[in-house]
């Protein structure tokens, strides 16, 4: 595997769980694959989960490590071509690339959107660099539209914990007070749809995301029809996809808290858990008591990214 960022990059769905259960059940069982291996995981934002995680994985794998901050210590980095460098970006992301692949065998790297322009973020003009010039397999860290290791972590989750054969999975928009990305609900709607679980997505008419995530899922606009009978709830917040209007792209179209997760949102479920990638904003999200309830995966959904990182890197080394 050269890169990961898609479902279908993993493969068979069942194999790559039943993997992840193999390697979380003996995960220092695979050491000898990482000797004397380096992987570079490469932050232009922020993160706790994917930092953590990733870099235990990797350890687990027998692998070394290195992380770094491209906006604290190294160079600010110019990305684009044709312009004259004269301002406050000392190197060029065409140097550094390469530069950085003479260091390591493997690279994962965080990118965000920048929510300004969506062709520049949804041709991931950022991490496709790393792809063409390092020379290295590049797996993403969360980039412009995707966040694979969630989604995997999530499935992983979710397989651990569906009391039926075909669960109700049910995506929901809630408000936020800033502008996020879509990476996250996209990589979730990706995966679910290659799952097999009867997957919904609830949002409020703009926020509808880009068809090549949407896939096969029925879209609800009733949120509260959406959740009835669910069994899982990942709630998320993201800006306007831009589909309907282009020019809403990365705004805030809504703020209605009526879309917070409350204890009466998870009385129209079946039982069902609440599901959160974390950062979780409570009060915005979520309320404290849904989030700090018995039916909260919030916990073993962020455990489960170190696992979902370690059959993704050992993939990656089992194919150099
Ligand atoms: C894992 C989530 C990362 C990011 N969250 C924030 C707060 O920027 C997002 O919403 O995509
Ligand atoms: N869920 C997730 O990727 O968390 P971080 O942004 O803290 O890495």
């Amino acid at each position: 595997m050269r890169t990961f960022f898609n479902v279908e990059d993993i493969g068979d769905l069942n194999k790559a769980l039943s993997e992840a259960k193999e390697v979380k059940a003996n995960r220092f069982g695979f050491q000898g694959l990482g000797k004397n291996k380096t992987l570079l995981m490469i932050f232009f934002n922020n993160s706790l989960r994917t930092r953590l995680s990733t870099q235990k994985a990797a350890m687990n794998l027998g692998m070394n490590v290195i992380v770094l901050d491209v906006n604290a210590g190294a160079w600010k980095l110019e990305t684009e071509r044709g312009v004259i460098m004269d301002g406050d970006k000392s190197e060029h992301l065409l140097e550094a690339i390469p530069v950085m692949g003479c260091y390591c065998d493997v690279i994962g790297v965080r990118s965000f959107a920048g929510l300004s322009d969506r062709e520049y973020d949804y041709a991931e003009t950022i991490v496709n660099q790393f792809v063409k010039y390092s020379g290295r397999p590049v797996f993403a860290m969360e980039t412009a539209t995707v966040h694979p290791l969630q989604a995997f972590a999530d499935l992983i989750t979710i397989e651990e914990h569906k009391k039926n054969s075909r669960p109700k999975v049910v995506l929901t928009w809630a408000p936020h007070c800033r502008a996020l990305p879509q990476a996250v609900p996209n990589s979730f709607a990706q995966w679910m749809n290659a799952a097999d679980v009867d997957f919904v997505i609830t949002q409020p008419h703009g926020y509808e995301l880009d068809p090549k995530f949407v896939g096969s899922a029925r879209v609800e606009y009733d949120q509260k029809k959406a959740l009835e009978g669910a069994d899982f709830v990942y709630a998320k917040n993201w800006s306007c996809p831009g589909v309907e209007n282009a020019s809403d792209y990365g705004k805030i179209l809504s703020k209605d808290m009526s879309w917070t997760i409350d204890a009466e949102h998870m009385s129209w479920t079946n039982d069902g858990y609440f599901m959160h990638c974390l950062p979780v904003r409570r009060g915005l999200i979520v309320t404290d008591d849904v989030i700090e309830s018995d039916h909260s995966l919030v916990i073993p959904e962020a455990a489960n990214r170190e696992i979902s990182a370690e059959v993704v890197i050992k993939r990656i080394l089992e194919s150099l």
